[in-house]
């Protein structure tokens, strides 16, 4: 980026208390946006991605302070807006809008069209009402609808022509910055182009930044220059763009960028699965957040396995760790009709079972992986839990569960928090010219 950035967000946190009995005693806390960082330069549009849940809406709302931010500094204009009082507050509020998802509920019924859209300039000290209606009607049709528009009521408008009269709220004050909230999410896809375009060439107009948040990756394409990528409240690649989606680095960016349909048939199995729940944000995992569902972890030093086999090895002790009660397992094979009764059934069948339920190969290719596998197995299969969450734990721990990665540079000169990354820099660092 060369121009000063408009936006500077550093180390923003947003945690819910989560609280408890009549005192609302705090018991723990939602860490819904943890610690991040990025710029929007003048004009730029960043893409925020990632899965429902991982702090997007949030991390948008603590940007503009409707919510107030636990910590962390959100540098507008060289400002830092968190330090602001209610005059500097307000003033910086005419500066930066919010468009939502949802057009239908961003309106009051009551209020015709012109009133709802007219009524940022009568908050901010506009009283000439004849003034107001011709800056509304003007705009009105720069969003494609007409000034007549006007004096209806919004129950009288399609879901995208709301999203229309959104805009045109949005843009009323000669914003610099808009925060769009998933604003195409809730039209048909059709609709959707039509908004798309008419953000792009309102931007150009009016030389806005946006910070377009999505879950859709295939509008984020088409909509934004460059895209960080969050998982569990924290930043985990930001990119250009196109490298982002011709050169991800980040194992969680390959996965959802896997999971968009594509119609080219021979590409339709390269799917990258992600295994396991996501976490909750009131007690992320350790390390590296995303290492319980990574496809890439990284194995000890000690062992030589095929990465799809190491992952199901560190699935089924992560499950260990919460607890595998095999007599469970003893009941499930009788009610197979394995044996009639759960004493009966072969400790063998037990194991087989466990390893299957974890698509764990009954031999690892790995010996001296096999050798601790099949140990830790024979002492839960005779009911002794702690000795073999023991064994498992001893040796099949990943560093990805011990280190948390910071956003690094990588070699495709985008940033990514992995230690795989890391490792890569290391060994091979990027040209410095
Ligand atoms: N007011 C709140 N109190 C407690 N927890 C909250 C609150 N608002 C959000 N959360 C939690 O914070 C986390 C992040 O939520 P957020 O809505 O920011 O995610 P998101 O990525 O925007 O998801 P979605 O796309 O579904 O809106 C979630 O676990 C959510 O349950």
């Amino acid at each position: 980026m060369s121009a000063d950035p408009l936006l500077s967000v550093r180390n923003l946190k947003k945690h819910y208390p989560i609280t408890k009995g009549i005192l609302k005693k705090e018991v723990g806390r939602v860490k819904a946006v943890d610690g991040i960082s990025f710029d929007v330069a003048p004009g730029e549009t960043l893409g925020l991605v990632g899965e429902s849940g991982c702090g997007k809406s949030t991390a948008a709302t603590s940007l503009l302070r409707l919510e107030e931010p636990t910590d962390g500094q959100i540098l507008f204009d060289g400002d830092d807006i968190v330090e602001h009082g209610d005059a500097d507050l307000k003033a910086f509020r005419r500066r930066a809008q919010m468009m939502f998802q949802d057009p239908s509920s961003s309106f009051d019924p009551r209020m015709s069209v012109g009133e709802s859209v007219a009524e940022p300039l009568a908050i901010h000290g506009m009283r000439d009402r004849a003034r107001r209606r011709r800056i509304v009607e003007d705009l009105l049709e720069r969003v494609g609808l007409s000034a007549a528009a006007y004096d209806r009521y919004p129950h009288e408008f399609s879901g995208g022509q709301k999203q229309r009269i959104a805009l045109a709220r949005a843009l009323v004050l000669n914003p610099d910055l808009v925060v769009a909230d998933e604003p195409v999410s809730a039209l048909d896809v059709s609709i959707q182009a039509e908004i798309i375009s008419l953000m792009r060439d309102l931007q150009t107009e009016f030389g806005l930044s946006i910070v377009f948040i999505s879950h859709d990756l295939g509008v984020v394409r088409e909509v934004c220059d460059r895209v960080a990528v969050m998982y569990l409240g924290e930043i985990v690649e930001v990119a250009d763009t196109e490298t982002l989606f011709s050169d991800p680095k980040h194992p969680y960016t390959k996965a959802l960028l896997s999971s968009i349909p594509t119609p080219d048939p021979s590409r339709r199995n390269e799917g990258v699965e992600l295994s396991g729940d996501v976490p909750s944000p009131s007690n992320p995992p350790s390390g590296c957040r995303f290492h319980t569902r990574c496809p890439a972890v990284i194995q000890p030093e000690a062992f030589d396995l095929e990465q799809a086999e190491w992952r199901h090895v560190l699935d089924l002790r992560l499950r260990v760790e919460r607890g595998v009660d095999a007599s469970d397992i003893r009941e499930f094979l009788v009610a197979e009709g394995e044996a009639p009764t759960p004493e009966e059934v072969p400790d063998a069948a037990v194991a087989r079972e466990l390893r299957r339920e974890f698509d764990v190969p009954q031999t690892l290719s790995d010996p001296n992986a096999e050798t601790v596998l099949s140990d830790a197995i024979s002492a839960l299969v005779e009911g002794e839990h702690d000795e073999a969450r023991r064994t498992l734990n001893d040796s099949f721990s990943s560093v990805c569960e011990r280190d948390h990665p910071e956003l690094e540079s990588t070699s495709a000169g985008t940033s990514a928090a992995c230690l795989r990354v890391d490792t890569e820099r290391r060994i091979d660092p990027p040209p410095t010219s």
